[in-house]
């Protein structure tokens, strides 16, 4: 039973497929809500945007309260929780939506249910929460909001026959949204005084409060004083402050049973405030945690390497700025012989590694030479011992190796029917096991594959994308891991390996493979003085070769004397492409070729 405070309270979430105008909305909301004039939110929301971007995350909006008066004059507390808005980030989704008593789903009125969408209803659903069914860009001429309903009654089934009818863009029926909220998500339970049980679902480091908790209160009351207890990890802090966000952070006396806010206690690293951990009053501790927790394993790793020229301790410093803000992210030295010192670094997925990379490039203003991302590779050798190997070059010789797993993911591919012969070979290509196929609706189907995660990790999401001309979607979760023939392909630039480019493939794919990274790397490499020979190798066998002719480069011979400050441009030019070259061996290779051996080109 929800007491009369609570009665007031509703925490809720938005979800929804990207672009389906999930922030658009949000926005929406808090102007309606009045909480802001258009001119604070205009700031607040752009204050907001500098913390994501420390954050390290693009969600573009964030969790708030929002102070909601009906006509009757009633008013109520709503709780908007923000997710992240991919795949990568599920068990984060999942914990936010575990801090809410329902979600509005957004369907966007042209495009109808995507894979995202429907991932989003399960989680939402697993945390038995009540979803509110919006359909958003009515305002689009290409909108069928009366399919789009038959379609959430169907592939998802909930009633959508009253959802609301809404153009988040043009602020049109944004109160309906608002109405159904009250009306349909239950208020919270949980009693004030039992003890303090709080669940974690985001937090951030400040650089003046330290780490900032972000917390739904289950049970319980926490105040500024109390010690708290973090059940997952073990460690006792003493609180600070605690507070609601407006969206900005304001404190406030206590927060009880059912509200949602933050706690500040004087942490240094957001490691101690695990996602999904439970906090709970040192003094009197909860018997039990909340369920559902579970620590964060980085699912890809890649090496990351001081690009010429750049210094190594940059590149600590960054990382380790980085990481106080992202409990996900890991990195340990290590040495390549190609590349020198660098860092092995662990992400959850390939959508975080590519942010982390974007980061270090643009906010710290570092070059950078990045390797191929490789899974986890689970090893059994001949003697009985058991290896987790992320890094090519770490594993045993194939005489001790007795097997190999690797990790398989369960996918979940939407896309128009007329693309299902494109996308069937796709997956088929990719080592995917076809596991079911359904007609949404006339047009559209879904298909549900088990793939290696190895395969998705190779811009598997742009051949989607490019062989359904952008209508395909996907989502997918880890499964398991399988027994498979892998083994270890070298790549040798004038008879060396470099171990930079080394991969772990499949045995069917390492021909063709091989062949690619081969015909890319001679794409790229420029001539040299003498000819290079670039192969690749599976132990002494080679597999695929291809040879950069000799030839002696001369840029000014193009210049027919004259013009000097050409000349000067095309010198200028020249060093600077020098400058992004890197010695291996005895060959200069372009940081482009480090990204060339990880796309397959379906094409080539
Ligand atoms: N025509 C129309 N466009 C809209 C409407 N709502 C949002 N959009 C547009 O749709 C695009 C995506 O909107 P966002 O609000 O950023 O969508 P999102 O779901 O938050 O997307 P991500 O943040 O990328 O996950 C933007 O270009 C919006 O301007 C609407 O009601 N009508």
């Amino acid at each position: 039973m929800s007491s009369n405070r609570q009665q007031k309270i509703r925490n809720f979430s938005i979800i929804a497929h990207i672009d389906h105008g999930k922030s658009t909305l949000a926005d929406r909301l808090i102007e309606k809500t009045g909480l802001l004039t258009q001119r604070e939110m205009k700031n607040q929301i752009l204050d907001s945007m500098d913390l994501e971007r420390e954050r390290g995350i693009t969600i573009k909006l964030q969790t708030t309260r929002l102070i909601y008066k009906n006509n009757k004059g009633e008013e109520y507390i709503l709780n908007l929780i923000d997710t992240p808005g991919h795949v990568d980030f599920t068990y984060e989704v999942s914990r936010s939506l575990a801090a809410c008593e329902g979600a509005v789903l957004v369907v966007d009125a042209a495009q109808g249910v995507e894979a995202q969408t429907l991932a989003n209803v399960y989680l939402a659903l697993d945390q038995n929460l009540e979803i509110i069914p919006v359909i958003n860009k009515i305002d689009l001429p290409s909108a069928r909001p009366d399919e789009i309903k038959n379609e959430i009654e169907e592939i998802i089934g909930i009633d959508a026959s009253d959802a609301p009818l809404v153009s988040a863009k043009e602020g049109l029926n944004i109160e309906d949204v608002l109405e159904a909220i009250v009306k349909k998500v239950p208020a919270p339970t949980g009693d004030e005084d039992a003890p303090l049980k709080a669940l974690i679902f985001d937090s951030y480091y400040d650089s003046y409060k330290g780490v900032i908790a972000y917390v739904r209160v289950k049970e319980g009351t926490v105040r500024p004083g109390d010690k708290i207890l973090m059940m997952a990890t073990g460690k006792k802090f003493e609180v600070n402050e605690v507070g609601v966000f407006i969206p900005r952070p304001m404190a406030v006396d206590e927060l009880k049973a059912g509200e949602v806010g933050y706690i500040t206690a004087s942490i240094k690293n957001v490691k101690d405030t695990q996602v999904g951990d439970t906090i709970t009053s040192a003094s009197n501790p909860a018997k039990e945690p909340l369920p559902g927790y579970k620590k964060v394993v980085p699912m890809v790793y890649c090496g990351i390497y001081p690009a010429e020229g750049e210094k190594y301790e940059n590149v600590r410093d960054a990382l380790e700025k980085l990481q106080v803000n992202d409990a996900a992210l890991e990195f340990e030295p290590e040495t390549s012989n190609a590349l020198g010192f660098g860092f092995r670094c662990g992400f959850l997925g390939l959508l975080h590694m590519e942010i982390i990379q974007e980061r270090l490039e643009r906010e710290f203003n570092l070059d950078l030479i990045t390797t191929s991302p490789s899974v986890i590779y689970r090893v059994t050798k001949t003697n009985g011992e058991v290896l987790m190997v992320q890094n090519p070059t770490n594993l045993p010789p194939s005489q001790e190796i007795q097997f190999m797993e690797e990790p398989i993911v369960d996918a979940q591919i939407m896309l128009p029917n007329e693309y299902v012969g494109n996308v069937m070979e796709l997956c088929q290509d990719r080592r995917g096991i076809m596991k079911n196929m359904e007609y949404l609706d006339e047009k559209r189907v879904s298909l549900h594959y088990e793939l290696p995660l190895n395969e998705v990790v190779y811009d598997f999401f742009d051949a989607l994308k490019s062989k359904t001309r952008g209508y395909g979607s996907l989502d997918y979760e880890f499964k398991g891991y399988q027994r498979s023939k892998l083994v270890k392909m070298d790549i040798l630039l004038n008879k060396e390996v470099i171990d930079a480019f080394s991969m772990i493939v499949h045995e069917s794919k390492a021909e063709s493979r091989g062949r690619v990274v081969c015909e890319k790397l001679k794409d790229v490499i420029p001539r040299h003085m003498f000819a290079i020979p670039i192969q690749a190798a599976i132990g002494s066998k080679v597999i695929a070769r291809e040879t950069i002719k000799a030839m002696r480069k001369d840029v000014l011979a193009k210049c027919y004397g004259g013009d000097i400050s050409r000349k000067k441009k095309l010198l200028e030019k020249q060093k600077e492409g020098k400058k992004r070259m890197r010695q291996l061996g005895s060959v200069e290779v372009p940081q482009e070729a480090f990204m060339a051996v990880l796309k397959y080109d379906d094409n080539k």
